[in-house]
């Protein structure tokens, strides 16, 4: 029989934050209501400078903690997590990278899946202004010169200046012929 877990007071979420936006944002400070801390996994860590996947786990790490300390938010873990070959492995292999949690945070069906398969209790969030907030949409954005700025906190939109991620972005949609 598995072993209960210990209560941490902390919760997990996972995403590839491509970038990290205000939804981002919003669900994260959510789930600090309701609990003490949180471990956030920047997931797909491996890839960058793809159209899907622009930017590097060391540039959405930046992302991510500016734009939660530049809100006065200090209770938070980052934790890089490649993606593995096998989902049935992958819980363990999360688990192998963070410290303890109680809960889940996800809106993907697949982490979800994955996570309640494991015993653990899974929350969804709310979604906020998903027509602006999303990835997808963001990257959209970028590339074809639309206002995005105002999609993501401040942080993020200097952290994309510095590294020029609208110069790489926009050169990842050109091919080689
Ligand atoms: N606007 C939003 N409101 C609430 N939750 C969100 C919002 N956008 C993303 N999330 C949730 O945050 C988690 C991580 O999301 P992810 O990094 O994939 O962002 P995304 O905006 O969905 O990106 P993409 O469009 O690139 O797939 C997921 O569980 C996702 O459902
Ligand atoms: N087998 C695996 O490596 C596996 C399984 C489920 C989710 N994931 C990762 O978790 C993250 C989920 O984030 P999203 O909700 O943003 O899609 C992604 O980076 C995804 O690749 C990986």
């Amino acid at each position: 029989m598995a072993k209960p877990r210990k209560e941490t007071g902390r919760a997990f979420m996972v995403g590839r934050f491509q970038p990290f936006h205000n939804g981002h944002l919003a669900v994260i400070k959510e789930i600090l209501k309701e609990n003490r801390s949180i471990i956030i996994g920047i997931g797909s860590a491996q890839y960058s400078h793809t159209l899907k996947d622009p930017f590097t786990a060391g540039e959405r790490h930046l992302m991510i903690s500016s734009s939660l300390e530049q809100e006065g938010i200090y209770n938070f873990y980052l934790v890089p997590i490649e993606d593995v070959n096998s989902n049935p492995l992958w819980v363990a292999h999360v688990e192998s990278l963070t410290p303890g949690f109680d809960r889940v945070y996800t809106n993907n069906p697949l982490v979800r899946r994955l996570f309640q398969e494991s015993g653990y209790e899974v929350r969804s969030m709310k979604l906020l202004n998903r027509k602006d907030w999303s990835g997808t949409s963001i990257r959209k954005k970028i590339i074809s010169g639309e206002d995005w700025k105002s999609d993501v906190p401040k942080a993020v939109a200097e952290i994309i200046e510095e590294i020029d991620g609208v110069t790489r972005l926009r050169e990842l949609t050109q091919s080689d012929e």
